[in-house]
């Protein structure tokens, strides 16, 4: 089974507090999510694997450590997911980005598919699954199987809040993914939103309502 990762870090969790209230604009609202991702891209990075290489600096030969695992790739699910590219991309500045477009039906909650561009070597990559709001769960799992379905096998999956219900349905459908989170809530509304949460993350961050 994969592991759930609820971030303890205070700076995580202050910030996490900012973005939930509701007077917080859009422009706060962007920087503060791309800060938050840039902590937790921090967390989530902490076992990855290292070698050992013998260089020289300019007074001796000497062994230092350089990453050996796989090369990595970011993949937010639009539009939300955007607004967590920068902060991880400042700390894995090598990562290749993929974008996976899925919108939630207002109705029947579910995800309906509209956009899919991944590097093409993304099989032979380390997947960084980026997307602030985990409600339901029925978006990550939908994004996590097309990336499955092109060949990823090593997948993390980062968001910034979630609701139980969907951390459930996501370890059921994908046990082999790391789940890394920012804040775990309460429940879901009857509408599929986050209690307490903080509203619609896509809206928020490109100001559309
Ligand atoms: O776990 P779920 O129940 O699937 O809900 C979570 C999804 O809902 C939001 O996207 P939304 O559909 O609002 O699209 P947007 O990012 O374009 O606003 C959010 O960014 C997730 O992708
Ligand atoms: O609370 C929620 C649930 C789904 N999508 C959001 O942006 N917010
Ligand atoms: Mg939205």
């Amino acid at each position: 089974m994969g592991k759930v990762l609820v971030m303890e870090h205070p700076l995580i969790q202050h910030k996490v507090g900012i973005i939930r209230r509701k007077e917080v604009g859009s422009k706060d609202f962007r920087e503060i999510i791309s800060e938050i991702a840039m902590y937790m891209c921090y967390e989530a990075t902490r076992d990855l694997k290292l070698q050992d290489v013998e260089i020289e600096t300019p007074i001796c030969k000497t062994t230092v450590k350089e990453l050996a695992g796989k090369k990595l790739a970011v993949v937010p699910i639009l539009r939300a997911g955007l607004g967590m590219v920068e902060g991880m991309l400042t700390m894995i500045p090598a990562a290749k980005v993929g974008h996976i477009g899925l919108y939630r039906d207002p109705d029947t909650l579910e995800p309906v598919e509209y956009y899919c561009k991944l590097p093409a070597d993304c099989g032979e990559r380390e997947v960084f699954v980026v997307d602030p709001m985990l409600a339901t769960g029925g978006s990550c799992v939908a994004a996590i199987q097309m990336l499955k379905d092109k060949g990823v096998k090593n997948i993390r999956f980062m968001c910034i809040i979630a609701a139980p219900e969907g951390v459930k349905k996501l370890q059921e459908a994908h046990p082999d993914v790391d789940v890394y989170i920012g804040a775990l809530d309460e429940k879901l509304n009857d509408h599929g939103y986050i209690v307490p949460g903080l509203g619609d993350a896509g809206d928020r961050i490109f100001g559309t309502k």
